[in-house]
């Protein structure tokens, strides 16, 4: 591997462990044995780590059993605090003793500081050295040596172990820079597996000194921990970059919490692994600001899969939902793509006033034949739409006989009572006129309905004392309102609308017309209508990722209904001291609790965007949704975007993220694919978005794209062949990303390939990276959608190795096979 960013001394290192007699034996031998001996000293550090970690578990343990035997001992709060000690502290161990590869990563030794200050994690304060920290001859003597970790741990006597590298006193280890170095002489990144460290990899940030620590020279081994991580066979899903933050990322993932912090930066800058690192920083800085939830909104569930893993790694869980895009919504897991042309009506903000008009539309008696939406619940409680109800009712529809919504018949106080089409046609459009959500306008509307039945009736006027006649009238209302007619009409006339059952509604060509004209053209009209048959008649079946979004504005149209209250006995102390909120309930332990609340969380304290340049306007209003009051974090490059208005979308960003105060970053370099594959893609690039800068890629392998051409108009073949090729070559994943609509047969032709290998659309793409990926047919992906350029690009940049391009006709390949897309 040549690095292209600074000296390597890790590619001597890799050759001494593993091509031995290449290297002069003595100098190995000379090598070898000072690596041993500064991996001894990392592990007598980490054995004294662990000891201490046992030692807390049992301290927290005694504690609590101790507490249990004297019942009483202290409020329910400190024991519920001492119950997560030790629940913490035996996740802790649990993990150190499985699963992390690395629990202590990283080691910085220091110069002796501006003054002689400690902050909370007993690790001195001063970013600076003290003026005399150098002598003469540049020497210098190692002041400080502080171990950073997953979690911070303090010794007996309060001095730090290890230092959470959320700590401030951990930042100089992702800051420091030969450039700019501070106090930091030596960073060193540890590689440890469970209690046994295997390695360790240093950069010295100030090379002109000479240092020494206790007496003898600061040893420096290797370099590179950061190519090391990169060079790293790919698995299914992503490993956290703890241990080798950059600069620039270390920047935005320590951010304060203030307003939005807007990140941008081209494929592979590392957006999605700092956002993640971002949500754990937050939660150690500020875990009772940030109880109110932290929400990662992901562009594809793909995307959530395969990150999920790197907060629970960072020793976070619970308190951050990583959600896709179409799971938003409560009971709504859509994964279906839209075409292109429909997903774009869907997406669009026009589609607001659509929905407005269909909120209220699908009210009114505008079904032929006069009966309104029949109400028809299924399981789940949604609410059907007849189609088209035919005016002579079923065969069997005896006893449920359709209600008529154009007349309101009652009998009350001996008469007989009726308010007709016009009548109730105004009184609905009086009650429409308001902007409340219209299933919180049903008791207005059954207010109007009985006063103008009273109107009717004459009793008015039989009592002049204002007592009496409110009696009268009270005994009127509730001798209509106990009728049967009264009530069904009532249902049939004013039903309770679900979102759901809205948008099965608009399935309906000529309905959806009359509430979309002037807003939706014809042709947008029909498609629309035509996506949403897939709902079915209850509005039960599939949704699409774009469906959800409109559902959610629905809900929001529409408004839950008033629910009865469930009636139970109250204790009065209760109600003095909020105590059932308090204490644990009895039956959900703590953690249940904590769990069920999470769930049930529709706004959050901190929304963190992932490739935020993919929401639609009607997406940015529901994730808007969740986080009126929260802090923020967008992250996203406009060169990726498969939306096709920029302008459209940023305008529904801008409102969604209000007037808060931003802060940019941006990120610069491309940890993710060799040279070689991102100069191929900023060719695509230039075309998508002439100007726009290509990051800088860290890294070259020196293996070049290949071309392959498809034979006989078949890509199955060609395909299968390349993919076999690339599993043989990396160890890792493999990718073969096709247009949208070839994802079912490039599954099938990569059938037996194994499960390091996987078919993906373009638009699963996203976010996502392999070892090596097949891009099939460049000219088909871009002409998929108008955004398709940018697609396309998103797709050149997965891989970290390696990149197979196979072209079909349509690409009209040159002699080499490049395709005419990917030519200078
Ligand atoms: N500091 C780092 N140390 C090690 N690996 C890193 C570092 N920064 C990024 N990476 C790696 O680079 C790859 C790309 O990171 P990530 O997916 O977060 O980039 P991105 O900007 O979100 O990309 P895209 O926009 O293409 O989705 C990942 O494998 C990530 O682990």
């Amino acid at each position: 591997m040549h690095v292209m960013k600074g000296a390597s001394v890790a590619a001597q290192d890799a050759a001494v462990e593993t091509a031995g007699p290449a290297v002069d034996p003595v100098r190995a031998t000379e090598h070898d044995s000072v690596r041993d001996r500064e991996i001894g000293v990392e592990q007598r550090h980490l054995d004294q780590v662990y000891r201490r970690l046992e030692e807390k578990i049992h301290e927290a343990e005694f504690l609590m059993n101790d507490a249990a035997k004297r019942g009483q001992v202290g409020t329910p709060g400190a024991l519920a605090e001492r119950d997560a000690q030790v629940f913490r502290a035996g996740i802790h161990l649990n993990r150190l003793n499985n699963e992390f590869e690395d629990f202590l990563f990283g080691r910085i030794d220091l110069l002796r500081g501006k003054d002689g200050k400690k902050g909370p994690d007993g690790a001195y304060t001063s970013v600076e050295p003290a003026d005399d920290a150098i002598g003469s001859g540049s020497t210098a003597e190692i002041a400080e040596t502080l171990h950073i970790g997953r979690i911070g741990v303090l010794d007996s006597d309060y001095s730090p172990l290890v230092i959470d590298w959320r700590a401030p006193a951990a930042a100089p280890f992702y800051r420091a820079t030969p450039v700019d170095p501070g106090r930091v002489v030596r960073r060193r990144v540890i590689r440890s597996k469970g209690r046994r460290v295997l390695g360790v990899e240093d950069d010295l940030m100030r090379p002109e000194l000479t240092a020494s620590l206790d007496g003898d020279a600061l040893a420096v081994i290797g370099d590179g921990a950061l190519m090391a991580a990169l060079g790293q066979a790919r698995g299914h899903t992503m490993r956290d970059i703890v241990s080798s933050i950059q600069a620039e990322q270390d920047l935005v993932i320590r951010a304060p919490a203030a307003s939005v912090t807007e990140v941008s930066g081209g494929p592979g800058t590392g957006k999605t692994a700092v956002a993640l690192h971002r949500a754990a920083y937050l939660l150690y800085q500020d875990r009772r600001r940030y109880a109110g939830g932290i929400l990662v909104v992901s562009p594809t569930p793909l995307l959530v899969a395969y990150t999920e893993g790197v907060l629970p790694s960072l020793g976070e869980e619970g308190q951050v939902a990583i959600r896709a895009v179409g799971s938003l919504v409560d009971g709504a897991e859509a994964t279906a793509y839209d075409e292109p042309a429909v997903a774009r009506i869907k997406g669009s903000a026009r589609m607001l006033k659509v929905l407005r008009k269909a909120a209220r539309g699908a009210l009114e008696g505008s079904f032929p034949a006069g009966p309104g939406p029949r109400r028809d619940r299924d399981q789940q409680g949604q609410l059907a739409f007849g189609e088209d109800l035919d005016a002579d009712g079923d065969e069997d529809a005896a006893e449920a006989a359709p209600v008529r919504t154009d007349l309101l018949r009652v009998v009350a106080f001996g008469r007989r009572l009726e308010l007709e089409a016009g009548e109730l046609n105004r009184i609905r459009q009086s009650v429409l006129s308001g902007t409340a959500p219209v299933n919180l306008l049903r008791p207005r509307a059954r207010r109007l309905l009985l006063d103008a039945l009273w109107a009717k009736s004459g009793s008015a006027q039989r009592h002049t004392d204002p007592e009496l006649a409110a009696e009268l009238r009270s005994s009127f209302d509730e001798d209509v309102t106990s009728e049967d007619s009264f009530l069904a009409f009532l249902d049939a006339w004013w039903p309770e609308l679900t979102p759901r059952g809205v948008l099965a509604a608009m399935a309906d060509e000529r309905r959806l017309g009359r509430w979309s004209r002037r807003i939706l053209n014809p042709g947008e009209n029909r498609r629309l209508a035509r996506s949403l048959k897939r709902l079915g008649l209850d509005g039960g079946g599939p949704l699409s990722v774009h469906d959800v979004a409109l559902l959610d504005e629905l809900e929001t149209l529409l408004g839950a209904p008033p629910r009865p209250r469930k009636r139970r006995d109250l204790d009065p102390l209760d109600q003095l001291t909020g105590l059932e909120e308090l204490m644990p309930q009895r039956e959900e332990s703590q953690r249940e609790r904590a769990e069920r609340l999470a769930a049930e969380r529709t706004e959050y304290a901190h929304v963190i965007v992932d490739e935020a340049q993919d929401l639609t306007p009607m997406q940015w209003r529901m994730v808007g949704r969740r986080g009126r009051h929260a802090t923020w974090t967008v992250v996203g490059d406009a060169a990726q975007s498969s939306w096709s208005d920029p302008d459209e979308a940023a305008e529904a960003r801008d409102e969604a993220l209000g007037t808060r105060p931003r802060r940019r970053f941006t990120l610069t370099v491309n940890y993710r694919n060799p040279a070689e594959i991102a100069e191929l893609a900023s060719k695509v690039l230039a075309l998508a978005l002439p100007g726009m800068e290509s990051p800088r890629a860290v890294r070259s392998t020196g293996v070049r794209p290949r071309f392959r051409v498809v034979q006989n108009g078949d890509p199955a073949a060609t395909v299968r062949a390349e993919a076999r090729r690339l599993l043989d070559q990396v160890d890792g994943t493999v990718g073969v990303v096709v247009a949208m609509n070839r994802r079912e047969q490039a599954a099938r032709w990569l059938a037996g390939l194994g499960d390091r290998v996987v078919a993906l659309g373009s638009l699963e793409a996203k976010g996502l990276e392999y070892d090596a990926t097949v891009v099939v047919s460049p000219a088909e992906i871009a002409d998929e959608s108008p955004a398709g350029l940018r697609v396309l690009y998103v797709a050149l940049t997965r891989a970290t190795q390696q990149l197979t391009v196979v072209s079909a006709a349509r690409d009209e390949p040159d002699a080499e096979g490049v395709p005419d897309l990917l030519r200078d």
